[in-house]
């Protein structure tokens, strides 16, 4: 594990470029194995999830190549095989294996995904439509085991009880090959489920639907890529840089951004006080004057993400009244919360649930733990702002998510390094 060195106190100033988002190419690397042809990325952000999916990969004698942004993915001498259980532990998205491999092989073998530390992140609703497209699904010793071999994979009607990004896009990647036509209702409409199908229409899929509540797939029987796919802006990466430029710049400029899909952020930066310049694909932030405390609660989208919660709380330690956080994705979800405290921030978990953060004076550097990507984040923007040395360890949490970190970060003219 990895461990960040901060000097913080100091002003940050210029412009950062928002890479390719993590939560879009982890779902289009497992999607890539069902073309019949190399499949190519650009703008793919260099993080640790990318890294272990290729590992994946190569289990499965697909090979890839990543440099400079660019991955190219040739599925074309796929084989079904063990997968390896670190490196599908090591992330959540290894999940999308599942549909992946069962819509090309029509059966699947993976273990419990990794990911996030973050509370219960159950796949009920995974299994619930791969059941409802003809799968059998067990599962025994911490693996899951899903096959339509008999029968094979049958379009159907999935109902789900509750919206989530990762059983959406399972079903899509299941149903695509499947035969006949698949609907999904109470989708998901995060804009990495609506670029995934346009990946997967571009190749030859037929899906409608994406974007509202209610998915159409009509199975087809071959996937071939024709264009490199570019992956969109990290809408997280870009909340966690507009965060860190409200609690510590002197005038910052992020780059490559779709504001579009940040609009619940901005919207409650705007509530706070912060005099956003919102451009074409930029975001301009002047150094901000008073802010004002402001209630937030999470919620699927174009909701204000669960993912921004914690990399917004340093920013709300900054303003003049009282800021009350409900996370309804992840009630659980607080692994900064303690951590802050150590640097000395007024914040508390009530009963309930609620992370109630009150005006803090200046947090003070100390030795503090990324217990997941987002809470790293979080302790980062406080390190950047706290007086004397901040230590981030485990590392490794964050740099599975944020590309390039440091480099973005020194460009910005914070001090920061990272010792393996
Ligand atoms: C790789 C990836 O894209 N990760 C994102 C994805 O995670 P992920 O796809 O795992 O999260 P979901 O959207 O599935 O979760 C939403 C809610 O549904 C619940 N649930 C989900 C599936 C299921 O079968 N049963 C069930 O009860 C979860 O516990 C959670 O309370 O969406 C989350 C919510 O926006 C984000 O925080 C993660 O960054
Ligand atoms: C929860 C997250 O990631 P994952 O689903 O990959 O664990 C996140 O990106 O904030």
């Amino acid at each position: 594990m990895s461990t960040m060195k901060i000097q913080g106190g100091h002003r940050l100033y210029g412009d950062v470029t928002i890479g390719g988002a993590k939560n879009n190419i982890v779902a289009l690397i497992p999607a890539s194995i069902l073309s019949d042809t190399p499949v190519k990325f650009e703008m793919v952000p260099d993080i640790l999830d990318v890294h272990n999916l290729m590992l994946i990969l190569q289990s499965m004698n697909v090979s890839s190549e990543f440099s400079d942004g660019k991955l190219t993915v040739n599925p074309t001498n796929i084989k079904e095989s063990r997968l390896p259980s670190k490196a599908i532990k090591s992330l959540r998205a290894s999940y999308y294996f599942m549909g992946a491999l069962l819509g090309k092989f029509h059966r699947a073998v993976v273990s419990f995904p990794g990911g996030d530390n973050i509370g219960p992140r159950p796949i009920d609703q995974h299994i619930r439509a791969f059941e409802a497209l003809g799968a059998q699904v067990t599962e025994k010793n911490g693996t899951v085991y899903i096959d339509a071999t008999s029968n094979g994979l049958k379009g159907g009607s999935i109902f789900f009880d509750m919206v989530s990004v990762g059983a959406t896009i399972n079903a899509i990647l299941a149903a695509t090959k499947a035969d006949g036509v698949t609907t999904i209702h109470n989708v998901a409409k995060e804009p990495e489920i609506v670029d995934i199908v346009s990946f997967l229409n571009d190749m030859g899929a037929n899906i409608s639907g994406a974007g509202t509540d209610v998915i159409r797939i009509e199975g087809v029987s071959r996937l071939a890529a024709n264009h490199i796919h570019t992956v969109i802006p990290d809408r997280i990466e870009a909340g966690t840089y507009l965060s860190l430029a409200v609690a510590v710049g002197d005038g910052i400029l992020i780059k490559n951004v779709i504001p579009d899909h940040l609009q619940a952020f901005t919207n409650k930066l705007s509530e706070m006080g912060v005099q956003l310049e919102i451009n074409e694909n930029s975001i301009y932030v002047p150094k901000s004057q008073k802010l004002h405390g402001v209630k937030i609660t999470t919620a699927p989208f174009p909701g204000f993400a669960t993912d921004w919660q914690q990399p917004i709380t340093p920013v709300l330690l900054g303003a003049d009244s009282e800021s009350i956080i409900k996370d309804t994705i992840y009630p659980k979800r607080k692994m900064h919360v303690g951590q802050l405290s150590e640097m000395g921030a007024k914040i508390r978990v009530t009963d309930d649930n609620l992370i109630v953060i009150d005006p803090s004076d200046q947090l003070r550097g100390t030795t503090v733990s990324a217990g997941e990507i987002r809470a790293g984040a979080s302790l980062v923007i406080a390190g950047l702002t706290a007086k004397g040395e901040t230590i981030v360890t485990n590392t490794d949490n964050i740099l599975r998510g944020y590309d390039n970190i440091v480099k973005k970060l020194t460009g910005l003219h914070a001090e920061v390094e990272l010792i393996k």
